[in-house]
Parts: C-alpha cells; structure tokens; sequence
C-alpha cells in the first residue's frame, strides 16, 4: 500500500491547516520561489478542480485543488512564494509548517530553471524536513532561449532528487510530474536526498541536542524531523515553539535543552 495521512496520523494536523484530512487523499504541496510557475502547474494540474481562501487565521491565500491519476485522487496545495523556509515572514513560516507538520506525501519545488543557484537553496531546505521531494524545473523554454543548458542527470544525481522539467504556461511535463508522483506515494522509488552538513562546531552541538529532544519528546520523532528541529532552535528560531504549541501541546521554553544553549 502507499503513503497515506491515515499511515502517518496526521488527519488532524492537516484539517487544521484547512486541508481534508479525512478524505485521505495523498497531499501534494507545491513550493518555491516567487514567480517560478507555481500557480500555472497547480492551475494545470487541477484544472477547474480547485478552491481559494485563507490560510486559517493568516490573511493570506491559500489555494487548494484536486486530480485523479490512475483512479486515485491527490490533493494539491499551492504554498506561499518564498525564498526560504526560515520563517522570517509570515509566507514562510506557512509554508515551512505545512512542510514540517501536515507532511505532505509529496512536496513539489517548482523551481526556475533560468535561475537555478538561488532557487536550489529552497530545495535543500525542503530536502531537510522531507525526503519525498521532486525538483520541478520550470521555465525550460526561457531556459533553452537563453541558452542555458542543464545537465538534468548530472543534477539528478548530485541531489539525488527526481527531476522533472517543465514548461507550465503549456502544460508541458506536467503528466511525467503526476507520475513521478505516483511512484513517490507508492513508493515505488528509492529517495534519499543529499543533506547539508554543517560545520563540526554546529554538527556537535547537533548530535547533543537530537537526543535530549528525543528522550524528552519521545512522540515529537513520529511527527516531525528532530535533526531539522535542533538546527532550528540552535539558530534561535522562536517561530517553531508557537507552531510547536499549537500542533502539540508541548511547551519547549521551559526545556533545559533550550536554556542551555543561552
Ligand atoms: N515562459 C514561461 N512562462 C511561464 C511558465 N510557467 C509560468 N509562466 C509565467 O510566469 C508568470 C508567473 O507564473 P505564476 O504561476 O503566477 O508564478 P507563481 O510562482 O505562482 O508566482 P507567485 O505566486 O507570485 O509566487 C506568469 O506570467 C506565467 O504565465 C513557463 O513554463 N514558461
Ligand atoms: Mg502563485
């Protein structure tokens, strides 16, 4: 059987971030920067199968669809434009907790071909909270009539992500997309992303906190990554505790494991 919300318990995460968890659909989320064809492959993946409203209490949009691939229907999330998932704006703390919390099946990085250095960076973040990542790279027309030229293997390999290239404006690579899709939800595909390793000072600090957190949130490891987590509150970032109190009931400021590092 594939990846399902049921497998993984997250129903309930995910109708709290107003996404049908008991339909049990597989959920696809896509993500990237600004402007690189997210909302053109999310309009030509769903069609007319789609709803707009507000991320629950955010005053910003959140677009969600529909289709069937091979008798089973998926849910796709067009997640806010961003540049990171370090949740400096309110975009990217959306898009980040999605990743994270409602852990879609599959998170798509639209991404523009044109401008590949920076738009890689969102992928390597995406790559550290989730391993079923796909590289959409869109744009491949303005690519080609720049000259630019992309060796999609030799990508492949270094990230050891799939890869698809697209042209979304005409709808080009989107059914190898629902395919590559399918095969991650059925898991029929083997995904190990590369990791960024940091420098040994951070990579120390690292291996000393995962397991604090694990001994004292045994649960948190079901939901989330806790590698990604003790990066996160090395660097300081206060955002998670809010999510972390909403999805959780867990109260982190009063943990040793955070005093220490002060
Ligand atoms: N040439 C070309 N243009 C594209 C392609 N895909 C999308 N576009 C165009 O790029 C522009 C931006 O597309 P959107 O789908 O709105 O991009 P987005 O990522 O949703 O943008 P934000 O939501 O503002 O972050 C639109 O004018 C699209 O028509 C493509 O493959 N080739
Ligand atoms: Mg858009």
């Amino acid at each position: 059987m594939g990846l399902t919300a049921q497998s993984s318990g997250v129903n309930l995460l995910r109708e709290s971030f107003n996404i049908d968890g008991d339909k049990n659909n597989p959920v696809v989320a896509l993500a990237g920067n600004p402007n690189t064809g997210k909302s053109t492959v999310f309009n030509g993946l769903t069609g007319l199968k789609q709803h707009t409203g507000n991320w629950p209490g955010k005053t910003v949009t959140q677009a969600k669809g529909y289709y069937t691939y091979l008798s089973q229907e998926y849910t796709v999330v067009d997640l806010p434009g961003t540049y990171s998932l370090l949740a400096s704006s309110i975009e990217e703390q959306i898009a980040r907790d999605f990743i994270c919390f409602a852990q879609p099946e599959v998170t798509v990085v639209i991404a523009d071909a044109t401008n590949l250095e920076r738009n890689l960076n969102l992928l390597l973040q995406v790559t550290e909270l989730s391993e079923r990542v796909v590289l959409c790279l869109n744009l491949m027309d303005e690519a080609e009539r720049k000259n630019i030229k992309i060796d999609l293997n030799g990508l492949a390999t270094d990230l050891q992500v799939p890869i698809v290239p697209t042209i979304a404006r005409d709808e080009k690579g989107l059914s190898d997309l629902k395919k590559v899709i399918d095969k991650i939800v059925n898991q029929e595909v083997q995904l190990d992303p590369i990791k960024i390793k940091y420098s040994s000072k951070i990579e120390e600090k690292v291996e000393k906190i995962v397991p604090e957190l694990n001994k004292q949130f045994p649960n948190l490891r079901k939901n989330i990554n806790i590698r990604w987590l003790a990066l996160r509150l090395l660097e300081g970032d206060r955002t998670i505790f809010e999510t972390l109190e909403e999805c959780y009931d867990v109260n982190l400021k009063n943990k040793k494991v955070v005093e220490r590092r002060q």
